[in-house]
């Protein structure tokens, strides 16, 4: 389904940009791999790339975007942002960083539900690519689009982002619940809540509701809540079965974002004055101060409202 072969620089080879890494050679395309782990030259990888995708985590977006900026680019070259979380310094999405430190450049964001883990089996995903710039979001859907990985473009990039970011908060509350094993009522309850909190804050963030009732939203929260390969999922599940944070990120490899992602979002919600309740009650979690039974209850006993 690709029309040409592409250079593609993948920056970032943890459990998703090496994913994005196959996929895009299983289309024909050059691809070069960057990590820090490995540290091959990052100017090399980056000479003559037409589209550049970062796939590291949040913390990894400001330093690598700052030594991106100092290498340079080539003016045509698409940037690709894949991260899911948001910068806890200037409270950002990523591809506010990149655009940020590539004014002239075109950024697109790529997200959905791809737990990569089934990706790299060969199991069918679909994913959003989205830019202000529909140039190059078809660029970026045309170059990495196949029978196995169904690429849609968007022109809501602020809504494909933060429903992948998002998510990963309320996949931890989600685990949590499903670790004290409250059943099925409990967790859709929690699952259609927690897509209105998305919906919440995308919206006052400059998010159209419906991007966020797509794949980039309600179909990454259904990913990331209903299975045991999602990180976050995990985190939450270990919480909820009574287990101290430190020891449940011993047991899960690489990033589980959600962590990082709701201090931000709360310090966010609070400067907009959105209600955050779900958001709230795992930030506490996570530091500590409440127990998942004690937080379940306060989502029980708010004051009654209309849906
Ligand atoms: N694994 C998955 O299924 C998916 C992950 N994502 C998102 O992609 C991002 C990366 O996730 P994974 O690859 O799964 O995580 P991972 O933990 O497997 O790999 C993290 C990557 O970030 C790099 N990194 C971390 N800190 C860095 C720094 N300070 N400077 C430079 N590089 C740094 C690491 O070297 C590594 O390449 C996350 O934001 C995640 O939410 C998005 C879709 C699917
Ligand atoms: O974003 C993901 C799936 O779309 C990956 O989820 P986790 O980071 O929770 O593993």
């Amino acid at each position: 389904m690709a029309t040409s072969t592409q250079t593609i620089a993948i920056l970032g080879a943890g459990a998703w940009g090496s994913t994005l890494a196959m996929l895009a050679q299983a289309q024909g395309h050059r691809v070069r791999v960057w990590d820090r782990r490995t540290a091959p030259d990052l100017a090399g990888v980056l000479q003559g790339a037409e589209v550049i995708v970062s796939a590291v985590s949040m913390a990894g977006v400001r330093p690598l975007a700052g030594a991106v900026q100092k290498i340079g680019i080539p003016p045509q070259a698409i940037l690709v942002s894949a991260t899911k979380g948001l910068d806890p310094v200037e409270l950002l999405t990523p591809t506010q960083i990149w655009a940020a430190n590539f004014p002239n450049q075109a950024v697109v964001v790529l997200s959905g539900p791809n737990l990569s883990v089934e990706i790299r089996q060969g199991l069918p995903a679909a994913a959003v690519v989205a830019s202000r710039d529909p140039w190059a979001a078809t660029q970026v859907q045309r170059a990495l689009s196949s029978d196995r990985f169904r690429l849609y473009t968007s022109s809501d990039p602020i809504g494909v982002e933060l429903g992948g970011t998002l998510k990963n908060v309320i996949a931890i509350a989600v685990g949590v619940c499903d670790g004290l094993q409250l059943g099925t009522n409990a967790r859709s309850a929690l699952v259609t809540r927690g897509l209105a909190e998305m919906i919440r804050v995308g919206s006052r963030l400059g998010a159209r509701p419906e991007t966020l009732n797509g794949l980039s939203g309600l179909g990454d929260l259904l990913a990331t809540c209903h299975s045991p390969l999602s990180r976050n999922y995990r985190v939450g599940y270990g919480l909820g079965q009574g287990k101290p944070l430190g020891q449940v990120l011993a047991e899960i490899e690489g990033t589980a974002e959600g962590i990082h992602t709701a201090p931000v979002l709360l310090k966010i919600a609070a400067q907009h004055g959105i209600p955050v309740p779900i958001t709230h009650e795992v930030q506490l979690l996570l530091q500590g101060q409440t127990t998942p039974v004690a937080a379940l209850a306060r989502l029980m006993e708010r004051q009654l409202k209309s849906e």
